[in-house]
C-alpha cells in the first residue's frame, strides 16, 4: 500500500501551515521529511495517519495493506508513549488484544517482534527499568506487531543521546533490510535523514511547501557516515534548510 497526498493545504485559523503538497510515499521505502521548525512536518504526518484532515486536498491510501495487517497505519513518537504500569510484553499485547487476537497468536507475534528488536530477554521488564533507547525499541516493536502498511515516525530518536541514536538507526536499517516496510520519518536531524531515507522531502519555512525531493540510491545497509556522496547530500540539505531558516528570521525581524 502506498500513500498519496494531493494538493494538501491547511490553516489553523489565520496561520497558514501547509500549501499545495503533492507527495507519494512509495511502498517499501522510507521517506524522510525535513524542514525548519514549525513548517508543518508533524501536521503533515497527522494528515497521513488520518488523525486530522486537511482543509484542502486529499490523502489517499492506494493498494491494499498486507493481508495480516491489523492497522494500516501506525505511529512511533518521540516520547515512546509506553504504559508505565505494564510490562514490555503487555505494552504490546494490549494492542493485539484490542484486535481480538487469540492468546497463542498473540504470543507468537510478541516473540517475533521482540526478537526483531533484540528485546527478548526484557519481555517481563517494566518500562522504568529500561534505558531511553530500549524504550524506543519497545515502541518500535509495538508498532511492528500490527504489521502496518505504513509506519509514521515523528522524531523517534530525538529524545536520545547521540550514541543511542546511532545504535537505533542501525537497528532500523537492519529491521528494514530484513523485512522492508513503508515509513515516513520526520526529523530535524539531517544525518538521520541521509542514513535512513530513500527519499528526503525538504519543506520550506511556513507555510510548508515542498522545496525539493532528494533521492538517495545507496542501499540502506551500505550507507556509511563517511561516504562522500552522503556527506555532499547532507551539505546540500543543510544549505536549503539554512536559507529557509535565515529567511524566516528575517521575516520575524522585518515584521
Ligand atoms: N492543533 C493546532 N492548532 C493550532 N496551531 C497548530 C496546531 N498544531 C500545530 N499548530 C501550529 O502549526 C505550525 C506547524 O506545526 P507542526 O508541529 O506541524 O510543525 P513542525 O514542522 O513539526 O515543527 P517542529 O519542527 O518545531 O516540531 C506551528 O506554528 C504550530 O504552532
Amino acid at each position: 500500500m502506498e500513500l498519496r497526498l494531493e494538493d494538501v493545504s491547511h490553516r489553523y485559523g489565520d496561520l497558514e501551515v501547509l500549501r499545495d503538497i503533492d507527495l507519494r510515499i512509495p511502498q517499501g521505502k522510507i521517506v524522510c521529511i525535513v524542514g525548519p521548525s514549525g513548517c508543518g512536518k508533524s501536521t503533515l504526518l497527522r494528515f497521513m495517519g488520518g488523525l486530522e484532515r486537511p482543509d484542502q486536498g486529499r490523502v489517499l491510501q492506494a493498494g491494499t495493506p498486507p493481508p495480516d495487517s491489523l492497522n494500516p497505519l501506525t505511529y512511533v513518537f518521540q516520547d515512546f508513549a509506553l504504559l508505565p504500569w505494564r510490562r514490555v510484553e503487555d505494552n504490546i499485547s494490549i494492542i493485539l488484544r484490542d484486535h481480538g487476537i487469540d492468546k497463542d497468536r498473540c504470543r507468537a507475534i510478541i516473540d517475533d517482534v521482540l526478537a526483531r528488536t533484540k528485546l527478548t530477554e526484557f519481555r517481563r521488564a517494566w518500562p522504568r527499568q529500561l534505558s531511553g533507547g530500549m524504550k524506543q525499541r519497545v515502541a518500535i516493536a509495538r508498532a511492528l506487531a500490527v504489521n502496518p502498511a505504513v509506519m509514521l515516525m515523528d522524531e523517534p530518536l530525538s529524545a536520545l543521546d547521540s550514541q543511542t541514536r546511532d545504535l537505533l538507526m542501525e537497528d532500523l536499517v537492519t529491521l528494514w533490510s530484513r523485512q522492508p516496510f513503508t515509513g515516513v520519518y520526520v526529523t530535524h536531524n539531517l544525518s538521520e535523514a541521509v542514513r535512513l531515507g530513500h527519499q528526503i522531502v525538504v519543506l520550506s519555512r511556513r507555510p510548508g511547501r515542498i522545496s525539493e525531493i532528494v533521492e538517495i540510491d545507496t542501499p540502506l545497509d551500505q550507507r556509511d557516515a563517511a561516504d562522500p556522496q552522503l556527506e555532499r547530500t547532507q551539505k546540500h540539505l543543510w544549505t536549503l534548510m539554512r536559507a529557509e531558516a535565515e529567511a524566516a528570521d528575517k521575516e520575524l525581524l522585518d515584521g
